[in-house]
């Protein structure tokens, strides 16, 4: 799948807009027909045109938000005297809606794209809605969406803010519980830098084999624990009283809380 013509704009191009980019750059892309703009003038990969103000040329075929949420004001502002209008205008603004985005700019379609951190890779996970019908619009976003691991489209605006917890934050979660893995093991006794080690390796094991299995990570779990053994016991922590369940989701209503308190902001 090659990326649609004509030429890419980022608004902002921190951690998540650099590694999109860079990660399309990877992919083929032609850093000669991007255009970051930022406040500081910095962070754009080698080879594209980076700008702290709004060129005097016409708007692009693509224009990507990879600001913050709390920013929106400022590229309200900024995109103010563009000239026409792009026929994308993609965001990855954590929670601000499409009917917010609507208000605020013109594109011939909006698309919102939710992606993570590990886009970096070509692993990421990226969810997209749109309002648009046009097959067109929809295979262009796809084509940005492909080259960063798997993505899908919501179909109801109303779960974008919870999939923004899950697979938007969800990486944070995940480094998060390799580091207390660590540091249980380093509690246990074991030298600290052996149980990052070991965390870490065994969380890269246990995730390709999951996501290749014919089963559940339920089950899996299940074949870990050997009737009578010690992996139950554990297990049995995890489990009293939906300990792990109760605090992940407890995780993800504070996330999404949120990306619906930065919506209503930027209304
Ligand atoms: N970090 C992550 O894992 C994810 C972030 N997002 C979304 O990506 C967006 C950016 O987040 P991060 O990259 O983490 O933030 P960041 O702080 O790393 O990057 C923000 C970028 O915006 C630029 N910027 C700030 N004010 C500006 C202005 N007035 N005009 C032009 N550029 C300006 C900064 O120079 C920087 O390049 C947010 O909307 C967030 O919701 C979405 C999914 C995952
Ligand atoms: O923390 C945030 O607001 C963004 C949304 C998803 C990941 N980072």
């Amino acid at each position: 799948m090659s990326f649609p013509a004509g030429p890419l704009w980022l608004i902002g191009c921190g951690n998540m807009g650099g590694a999109m980019l860079r990660r399309w750059l990877a992919a083929g892309l032609d850093p000669a027909s991007v255009t970051v703009i930022t406040r500081s003038g910095t962070g754009a990969p080698a080879g594209v045109r980076s700008l702290t103000a709004l060129p005097d040329e016409a708007a692009p075929a693509t224009l990507m938000l990879a600001l913050k949420p709390q920013q929106i004001d400022a590229a309200q502002a900024l995109l103010a005297p563009l000239q026409g209008q792009p026929q994308m205008l993609l965001s990855i603004l954590a929670g601000v809606d499409h009917a917010a985005l609507s208000a605020r700019f013109t594109a011939d379609t909006i698309v919102r794209a939710m992606p993570n951190l590990p886009v970096a890779i070509g692993k990421g996970v990226t969810s997209l809605y749109t309002y648009t019908e046009s097959e067109d619009a929809i295979a262009a976003a796809e084509a940005f969406a492909a080259p960063l691991g798997h993505y899908e489209w919501i179909a109801d605006e109303a779960h974008f803010d919870a999939v923004t917890a899950l697979a938007g934050s969800g990486p944070g979660f995940v480094f998060r519980f390799a580091d207390a893995l660590a540091q249980a093991g380093a509690a246990l006794g074991l030298p600290v830098d052996q149980a990052a080690r070991l965390a870490m390796a065994t969380l890269e094991g246990s995730a390709i084999m999951a996501a290749d299995a014919d089963v559940s990570p339920a089950v899996l779990a299940d074949r870990v624990a050997s009737p009578g053994g010690s992996t139950r016991e554990g297990l049995n922590v995890l489990d009293r009283d939906e300990a792990l369940v109760t605090l992940l989701t407890e995780t993800l209503t504070a996330s999404e809380r949120r990306n619906a308190e930065m919506a209503a902001a930027a209304r």
